[in-house]
């Protein structure tokens, strides 16, 4: 199988060397000191019991030079995605695969949804519906992610906790393609669980991210402070009913209640979000995917937002600021 990856920072690493070692023909996309990396000393993963593996990949920061690909798996960061769908063609044949491998809500997210959101599209994900047509939605195949990996170096990604994959086909079959995504990304390693509802798969991981995350970049506090202070933990909650009921509306039922779900996260301890992360570094930050996406599907659904509105300004209005929105 011929796959790349496009985004070779921490889930791509992860996700390429496990389709390297199932022996796939792996390249990817990238830039920088990430591309010479790649190219000089291969793709390098660091396990969580310290061992490192890595692989011979194919690099260049030019999807013709890779030509059609098998398999494609994009996982950038949410605000790089028009610019890797523009460029994407060339990896793109009739019969290709392309994996979703990032967080929040994706631009095919309504595809096959009924009610009131049949036949919409996100303009908070998806301005004009350019990413949609650059990639055809019948060879969309949507992940969650369940791994914790940060970049060690260029090219070299370090895994802390987590090796699981929840994949799906947005109309929720057991395709053929599905089975066989499933069975190589097993065989590289990865714990892989096939979903016939990947949008309540998405949906249930976004109910917890949703929130601490834009409030950490806000704040700057770690996950235990943000649960620990009572006015802001009652936020956190009433963000999360909100978008508990715009699933309840869109299909996707949530079984939990927020405080079960502050138990899971308590577990992380005083854990930094990936979004404080991105601040830190002044990177662009994922507000559009994790909570605008959520705001319009309040609207969508007819769901008042007040909480997740608040929340939305805020975190927008802090980027805008630093120059990361
Ligand atoms: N890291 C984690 O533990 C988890 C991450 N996720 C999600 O997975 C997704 C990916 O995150 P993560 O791997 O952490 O992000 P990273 O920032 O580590 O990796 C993204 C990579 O994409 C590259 N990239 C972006 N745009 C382009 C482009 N146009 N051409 C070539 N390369 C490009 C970046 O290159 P450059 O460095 O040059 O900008 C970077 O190497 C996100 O949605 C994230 O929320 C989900 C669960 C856990
Ligand atoms: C906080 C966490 C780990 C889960 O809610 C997360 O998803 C992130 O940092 O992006």
């Amino acid at each position: 199988m011929k796959a790349c990856i496009y985004g070779a920072g921490a889930i791509g690493g992860w996700i390429g060397l496990a389709l390297a070692q199932a022996g796939c023909e792996v390249s990817l996309v990238a830039r920088g000191a990430t591309l010479a990396a790649l190219q000089s000393d291969g793709l390098r993963l660091r396990r969580p019991d310290g061992s490192v593996t890595s692989a011979p990949v194919r690099a260049s920061d030019s999807p013709a030079a890779l030509g059609v690909q098998d398999l494609v798996v994009i996982a950038v960061k949410a605000p790089g995605l028009p610019e890797v769908a523009r460029a994407m063609a060339p990896l793109i044949g009739p019969q290709t695969v392309v994996l979703t491998a990032m967080n929040g809500v994706p631009w095919w997210f309504l595809d096959g949804c009924g009610g009131a959101a049949r036949g919409r599209t996100l303009e908070s994900v998806d301005p004009g519906g350019a990413i949609a047509r650059a990639i055809p939605a019948r060879q969309v195949l949507g992940s969650v992610v369940h791994a914790s990996c940060s970049v060690e170096a260029p090219g070299f990604v370090k895994q802390h906790f987590g090796n699981r994959l929840i994949v799906g086909e947005p109309d929720g079959s057991a395709s053929a393609r599905l089975q066989a995504l499933a069975e190589v990304l097993q065989r590289g390693g990865i714990e892989v669980e096939v979903s016939t509802n990947i949008q309540k798969d998405i949906w249930f991981k976004l109910w917890g991210n949703l929130t601490v995350n834009p409030i950490s970049a806000l704040t700057g506090a770690t996950t235990d402070r943000i649960l620990d202070d009572e006015l802001v933990r009652g936020f956190v909650s009433a963000v999360m009913l909100e978008a508990k009921a715009i699933g309840a509306q869109l299909g996707l039922p949530i079984d939990q209640q927020p405080e079960d779900r502050h138990a899971v996260t308590r577990k992380l301890g005083a854990f930094k979000t990936s979004m404080l992360q991105d601040v830190e570094a002044g990177k662009p930050v994922e507000i559009d995917a994790l909570v605008g996406a959520v705001h319009e599907l309040g609207q969508i659904t007819n769901t008042p937002t007040p909480h997740t509105g608040a929340l939305l300004g805020l975190a927008r209005l802090m980027a805008r600021t630093r120059g990361l929105y």
